[in-house]
Parts: structure tokens; sequence; C-alpha cells
């Protein structure tokens, strides 16, 4: 399968170069950055801290695309949407990790998914898919009585909050519950909050260092608490996980795809 991977200088497009050059059933067709990169021109490989892959990084999607199977996608959210318009147009495979996407952004990658195979998720790990489902299990168990609260940590320079992977979790606690998520959510306490409402769930963000992704649910209840959590130490695995996504959705007719459906949980 030949692979396109798109902000390619980024934290995770340097992780996505290297997952590629070292998973079986796949090459790097094209590395792209936006125009005025310094990263264009420079060799992928070498960029990911491999041997060269005879790949230099350009800035022309368009091109890139129409001689690809696939493109793995961890950017930013406009550039998500233009490239989702793009392997549509290209009827190829389209994994999207990108997150702070909204409801409008959403939209406009289901319209895509008509003629792209497109995989979107806020995390691309085995274990906090897991997770996720398992937080579904236990929201629909224990019920009203026990508070639900969130709460994500990662390195300084993210940039959006609550993390893609804070609102899965949300998301699954709420379809437990059997309630629209945007009803109940809290994503933000300060000052004089008044006591909390109950069914709401709530949000922690918290930023600094290096940290990859730290995620903990906590299931508050009367004399006792139930915490799950979730540690990734290297986004390594992310990578990884969307390279999976990628040979998994190539046979696939046009749609839009979840990590749950390529790990078949
Ligand atoms: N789903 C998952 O499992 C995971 C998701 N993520 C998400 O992935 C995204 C990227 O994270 P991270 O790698 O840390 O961020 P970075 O800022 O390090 O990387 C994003 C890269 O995309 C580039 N980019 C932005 N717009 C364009 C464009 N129009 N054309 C080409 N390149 C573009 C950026 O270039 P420039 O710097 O010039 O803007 C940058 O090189 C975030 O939304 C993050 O939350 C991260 C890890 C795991
Ligand atoms: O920006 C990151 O780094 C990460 N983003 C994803 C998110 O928003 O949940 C996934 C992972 O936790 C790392």
């Amino acid at each position: 399968m030949r692979l396109v991977v798109v902000g390619a200088d980024g934290r995770m497009g340097r992780m996505l170069i290297r997952a590629v050059a070292q998973s079986e059933g796949c090459t790097l067709s094209a590395a792209i950055e936006r125009e005025g990169s310094p990263a264009l021109g420079q060799d992928a490989g070498l960029l990911a801290g491999l041997q060269p892959l005879d790949v230099p990084v350009t800035d022309d999607a368009l091109a890139a695309f129409a001689a690809a199977d696939g493109v793995l996608d961890f950017t930013a959210p406009a550039a998500t949407v233009a490239f989702a318009e793009l392997a549509a147009q290209a009827r190829i495979v389209h994994v999207v990790g990108t997150t702070g996407l909204s409801e409008d952004d959403f939209a406009k990658l289901k319209a895509a998914s008509y003629h792209a195979r497109i995989v979107q998720s806020g995390n691309m790990s085995l274990g906090i898919n897991l997770m996720a489902e398992l937080v579904r299990r236990v929201a629909k168990a224990l019920g009203d009585e026990f508070d639900i609260e969130i709460s994500e940590m990662h390195h300084r320079m993210k940039v959006d909050a609550p993390s893609g992977t804070a609102l899965m979790l949300g998301e699954a606690a709420a379809e437990g519950r059997g309630v629209d998520l945007k009803t109940v959510r809290v994503s933000t306490r300060d000052g004089h909050t008044g006591a909390r409402r109950p069914g709401d769930i709530g949000f922690a963000t918290l930023r600094g260092g290096s940290v990859v992704g730290d995620h903990s649910v906590i299931f508050a209840g009367t004399g006792e608490s139930l915490t799950i959590s979730h540690h990734a130490a290297d986004r390594g695995l992310f990578a990884t996980g969307a390279v999976k996504a990628a040979l998994w959705a190539h046979p696939k007719p046009p749609g839009l795809y979840t990590m749950a459906d390529v790990l078949g949980l």
C-alpha cells in the first residue's frame, strides 16, 4: 500500500514516517508539509531519524494523493478537512488522527466518506479503544449515583482541550448512560460554581512537560470510587495504530470508520 504522510515534520508526522518505513505491506510514497515549511526538500527518512528513503518532503498534496492508496493525517482541523476532500477526489484511504475537530468539520468528513475510506479516531491505541468499551459498560452498570469525571494530561505543546481521547471517553460514558454528551458536558469550573449537577460529565485538563498522554475516568460514588486509567509512554503506538488502520481500510468500501471497527471491538 502506497502511503502519504501529511504534516511530515510534526511530532506525529515523524513517527508516522518511521512506522510506515518499518511496517510490512506498505511504502512511503510521499511526505507533505505546508507551503513555506523549512522541511520542504528534505529527505523524509532523514527527517524521521532514519536512513534516507529517497522521498523529498513536498507541498504538492494533489499530485501525492493521485499517486497513492492512502494518507495518514495528524495535522490540524482545517488541514484535515482540506485533505479529506482531496482523498475523496482520489478515492483513497484517509486515516484521521487530528483532534479538535468541530461538528462542522465532522460533517465535512462524513461528506468526503461517500468517496474516501476514512478511519477517524481521537486515539489510535488498542488500550484506549478497549478502555472506551469498558467505560461504556461501567457507565451503564453504575447509573447516575456515580459521578463521572474525566482527567487528562498532555505535553506543554498541545493546542486543543479537552483532548480528543477525553472527549471520546466522555462520549462512551454518555452512550452507556443513554444521554447526549452535549447536554451534560462540563469542561471548565472556576469560582463559585455551586454544587455538582447530577448526571454531569466533567473534564479536567492538565498540560505540562513532555507527557505523551494520560487519561483517567473516575466513577465517584458515595463511600467508594472506581477509576479506569491509561498511560501512553511512546507516541509511536499511535503511529503503528494508524498504519494498521490504513491497511485494514484498503479493501473496504467508502465510509466513515472508527478504530473500534479496525480492532474488531
Ligand atoms: N488520534 C491519535 O491517536 C493522536 C492524535 N494526535 C493529534 O494529532 C495532531 C498533531 O499532533 P502533533 O504531531 O503533536 O502536532 P504538531 O504540531 O507537531 O504536528 C502537526 C504538523 O502538521 C503540519 N500542518 C498543519 N497544517 C498543515 C497543512 N495545511 N499542510 C501540511 N502540513 C500541515 C504542521 O506544520 P506547522 O508546524 O507548519 O503548522 C505540523 O508539522 C493533533 O491534533 C493531536 O491531538 C496526536 C497523537 C495521537
Ligand atoms: O496531542 C497529542 O499529543 C495527543 N492527542 C490525542 C488526543 O487529543 O487525545 C491523543 C494522544 O493522547 C496524544
